[in-house]
């Protein structure tokens, strides 16, 4: 990986699904190390700009590269390396019922064939630490888990193979107050401790205003701004106004230093 290039790289993308044109000609780069929030009304693509991002929809026209591999024409092989460098958490957490917590972490270990029993054990163990579980949890099923916990359990599947990646759908959607801000600050960790990357789909102000380095933009399909969120806060524009409506006092530099200082010392 060429030190400057994108770790992301949309290029010009025209999205169809069915016959609604759901992006076009839409472009966004994202650089090692940022946290890119995406945002946007419902139903404006956000979903599915992450999973062209993912390689698991296709533009009618432009390309996506990630990590300098157009995921459209790749080989199999090649995208299948590229897969394991990158996590995703989905907004419903996505566990398999059926499956223990153990179990559910371990699978991206297990899909490799050639991990050790002993080390896969070691290393789901020190991930669910690393999430904030404790080790009696890994026996448990998710039927026994709260909101919060299911959420740390799908975090932790998704940074098993320590990528230096983390795609997250919409990740404090139904978490009370007091959880969410609990996951945003385990993600803004994990985040300094890995060195991670990460791309956001969020509705949540709180957690854009905790997490984002930049911010994107979608209405009208195409990306109306980007940057970092004082300056897209302040940028004319319905769905802009609207969703940034209330918290005026709070995206200049100076507050949002501080109220991310705050999330910090109540850890
Ligand atoms: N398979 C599909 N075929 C046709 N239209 C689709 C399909 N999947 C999604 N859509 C439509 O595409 C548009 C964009 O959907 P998407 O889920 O990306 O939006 P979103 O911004 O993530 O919305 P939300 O915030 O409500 O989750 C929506 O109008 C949706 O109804």
């Amino acid at each position: 990986m060429n030190e400057g290039l994108p770790i992301i790289d949309v290029q010009r993308v025209t999205t169809v699904l069915g016959r609604v044109v759901i992006h076009r000609q839409l472009s966004l780069q994202v650089k090692a190390g940022e946290v890119m929030a995406i945002i946007g009304g419902s139903g404006s693509g956000k979903t599915t700009l992450l999973r062209l991002m993912l390689g698991l929809e296709r533009p009618v026209a432009g390309r996506v590269k990630v990590f300098g591999h157009e995921l459209a024409d790749g080989e199999p092989e090649v995208l299948a390396r590229v897969r394991n460098r990158w996590g995703v958490l989905f907004q419903q957490g996505a566990l398999f019922s059926s499956l223990n917590v153990f179990e559910n972490v371990a699978l991206p270990l297990r899909e490799l064939k050639n991990v050790p029993a002993a080390m896969i054990g070691e290393l789901v163990m020190h991930k669910l630490e690393q999430v904030g579980l404790q080790a009696a949890d890994a026996r448990k099923r998710p039927a026994e888990l709260s909101g919060g916990m299911i959420k740390r359990v799908a975090l932790a599947r998704a940074l098993i193979l320590d990528p230096p990646l983390l795609f997250l759908d919409e990740p404090t959607a139904g978490l009370d107050p007091a959880s969410s801000k609990q996951f945003v600050r385990l993600i803004e960790g994990l985040r300094d401790e890995m060195k991670l990357t990460v791309v956001m789909v969020t509705h949540d102000v709180d957690t854009l205003f905790a997490l984002a380095d930049r911010v994107a933009a979608l209405a009208d399909r195409r990306l109306v701004a980007v940057g970092p969120v004082a300056e897209v806060a302040v940028v004319e524009h319905p769905f802009i106004r609207d969703f940034f409506l209330g918290h005026q006092a709070r995206w200049d530099e100076e507050s949002l230093r501080l109220f991310r200082q705050s999330l910090r010392d109540c850890a």
